[in-house]
């Protein structure tokens, strides 16, 4: 079950949307929008659930795996908002690590929970990639992190510049991924493989 965000405001957000109908010429009260600025207000709550949460409530377990070398989760689903528009942008993060002398290692699900953390927010995929990164450095405590963003943009898509299939690419390296350049270079081809 999502929890929505701590200072979440249903009803100002079914009170805003309904003026929004109101703004586009709309009729609130037509029987396929009347129930519309709920539905809103529940997706929102759903889609920006990241913001009452912190790092440590993804990576809650961790283990002693005793192997203390990199360790590579691909592909994983990112969904978020752009906060320019409120329109979706979405694709996939790559997330590495290199867990610290003591095998410190999380479980790989919970690198999954992190991106959400980040990605369901009114979001700067810039932001969200150096977020990830950061967070996953505080929390494991690992000797670097890479973490790789590939997305697609719907206000490049559906508006303004209309292009779609342009992809944005970011990067966040800490650690040993930005100290040493062969650590990177074999995290960035393992990302790239396909
Ligand atoms: N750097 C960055 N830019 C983003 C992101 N999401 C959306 N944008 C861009 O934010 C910019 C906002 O530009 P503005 O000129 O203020 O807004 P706009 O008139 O709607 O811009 P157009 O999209 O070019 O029509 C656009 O260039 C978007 O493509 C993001 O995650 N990172
Ligand atoms: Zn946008």
């Amino acid at each position: 079950m999502t929890v929505p965000p701590p200072n979440f405001d249903r009803a100002r957000i079914e009170r805003a949307v309904r003026e929004i109908l109101i703004g586009i010429g709309e009729d609130p009260d037509r029987e396929g929008l009347r129930d519309t600025p709920a539905r809103v207000a529940r997706a929102y709550a759903e889609q920006f659930s990241g913001l009452g949460q912190r790092p440590e409530d993804a990576l809650t377990t961790m283990f002693d795996a005793d192997h203390d070398e990199m360790v590579l989760v691909k592909d994983i689903e990112v969904m978020s908002m752009c906060e320019h528009h409120l329109l979706p942008f979405y694709g996939v993060a790559h997330i590495g690590y290199t867990p610290n002398e003591k095998g410190k290692v999380t479980g790989l699900s919970k690198l999954a929970r992190l991106v959400d953390v980040y990605a369901r927010r009114p979001q700067l995929q810039e932001r969200m990639t150096s977020q990830i990164a950061d967070g996953l450095m505080q929390v494991l405590e690992p000797r670097g992190v890479i973490v790789v963003i590939e997305a697609e943009h719907m206000c490049m898509t559906m508006r303004g510049v209309r292009k779609p299939g342009a992809k944005t690419i970011t990067s966040a390296v800490r650690g040993d991924f930005r100290t040493c350049e062969a650590t990177r270079a074999e995290a960035m081809s393992l990302i790239l493989r396909r």
